[in-house]
């Protein structure tokens, strides 16, 4: 057996996914919660399992191996130590480090099965499910009429974005946003105990204990040494300094090249994997809207410096170019996203037809409701296999941000 997590390319056929099944954490969004929770408006959860479990059953018909993150979450804490030290760092990343509320949500949680309790920590704690034996001030001066002791994550249905495999290892990541934040503890402890990552040899890249910001949607692995990252909203560039330097540290990985793409900084554009994907040896989607009108975007090209530790940074506004080069390719087809007509380029992008998911060279899943881009894909050569998308796409995210590869098959050379 090759290592658990295996991934040189983005398009490389692939072979084992982590999703997550949309669970009742979405049903516990609200309007007064749903912009802090990074949602544009509540999906219909039976709905969103049916297409939801729709994506996964396209991914299973074409041999993918489709991993739950809810169930490896529950194996991971098996041995009743581990489980203890995840519920004490959970409780305590939910705001209660001690006393009654960290009691009481505790005594709570180990009420459960391991699976019912993992569920439940995604899908939030409500006030009135648990018993406090007396009032905290926090409690009774500060939070009276908010309804959780913890809130829901719904937003893990995005595998993609907590943590992100590159080669043989990964980042665990520190996210942006609060509503975000405590999703990257349950890859931490499925790496470091689920018997099929733990002890295995894994490089943990970056790990979540850090300040500065990362997230899985902004990073591609292009190739086995180029690896492509947003300077955007979610991905701050002195991140992006620490993760090459890790990266280009002691030839532990064989990256050499790390690409830094400065895209625009909203909630639409939120991650590079919204505007940009690769789908192909020589073809990539983009959203024309990153591009200036002639055609441009910055990017930062690094590589190990002359010193140890030190990074040499090139600079290059010519997209196309930059890509050419680092993949030593002749030409390269960047195919816009709804046809580059302003109005579908922008409705088909916030309906992410640029966050495509590819399972072999030339071959993607895409949202159906992207008829535009889907077209121009086939156009271009592509085979694209589209999925249902009328509640999952609620929350803003595409097939590519719904999974997290973690084996691909190496690209013939
Ligand atoms: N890679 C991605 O672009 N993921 C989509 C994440 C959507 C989620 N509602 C968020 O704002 O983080």
């Amino acid at each position: 057996m090759g290592s658990p997590i295996h991934i040189t390319s983005e398009i490389g056929k692939l072979e084992s996914v982590i999703l997550k099944r949309p669970g009742h954490e979405v049903e516990n969004i609200t309007p007064d919660t749903m912009e802090r929770l990074l949602f544009d408006d509540i999906p219909y959860l039976p709905i969103a399992q049916e297409e939801h479990d729709f994506f996964a059953d396209t991914l299973r018909q074409n041999g993918i191996e489709v991993l739950y993150l809810e169930k490896l979450a529950a194996e991971a804490v098996a041995d009743p130590k581990v489980k203890d030290q995840f519920l004490e760092q959970m409780i305590s990343e939910s705001g209660y480090l001690s006393g009654p509320i960290h009691d009481a949500l505790k005594e709570y949680l180990l009420s459960f099965d391991n699976q019912d309790m993992i569920n439940k920590i995604m899908a939030g704690v409500r006030k009135n499910e648990v018993n406090l034996t007396y009032q905290s001030l926090q409690e009774l001066a500060e939070d009276a009429d908010y309804p959780f002791y913890m809130d829901p994550m719904p937003n893990l249905y995005f595998t993609r974005d907590p943590a992100a495999s590159i080669g043989d290892g990964l980042s665990i990541n520190r996210m942006t946003f609060k509503a975000r934040q405590r999703e990257s503890m349950f890859m931490e402890y499925i790496i470091k105990y689920h018997p099929r990552f733990a002890n295995k040899g894994l490089h943990v890249w970056r790990s979540r204990n850090h300040t500065s910001h990362i997230e899985g949607g902004d990073e591609l692995v292009l190739s086995d040494h180029v690896f492509a990252i947003g300077v955007s909203q979610r991905t701050t560039a002195n991140a992006i300094e620490d993760i090459a330097k890790h990266l280009f540290e002691d030839h532990k990985s064989n990256f050499d090249t790390v690409i830094a793409i400065k895209i625009p900084h909203n909630h639409a554009m939120m991650h590079l994997d919204t505007v940009l994907t690769m789908i192909d040896y020589d073809k990539f989607t983009v959203h024309p809207a990153i591009l200036t009108k002639g055609g441009k975007v910055d990017t930062y090209t690094l590589h190990p410096g002359k010193e140890d530790g030190e990074l040499e940074i090139k600079y290059n506004d010519d997209l196309k170019e930059v890509l050419k080069e680092a993949l030593g390719l002749d030409d390269l087809d960047l195919i816009p996203t709804g046809n580059g007509d302003p109005i579908v380029a922008a409705r088909e992008q916030w309906n992410d037809g640029s966050n495509t998911l590819a399972i072999a060279p030339g071959e993607v899943v895409t949202y159906d409701r992207n008829y535009v881009s889907n077209d121009l894909l086939r156009k271009h050569g592509i085979l694209v296999h589209e999925v249902r998308s009328s509640e999952l796409a609620r929350g803003r995210g595409g097939p590519r941000c719904m999974s997290m590869p973690i084996v691909r098959q190496d690209l013939k050379k």
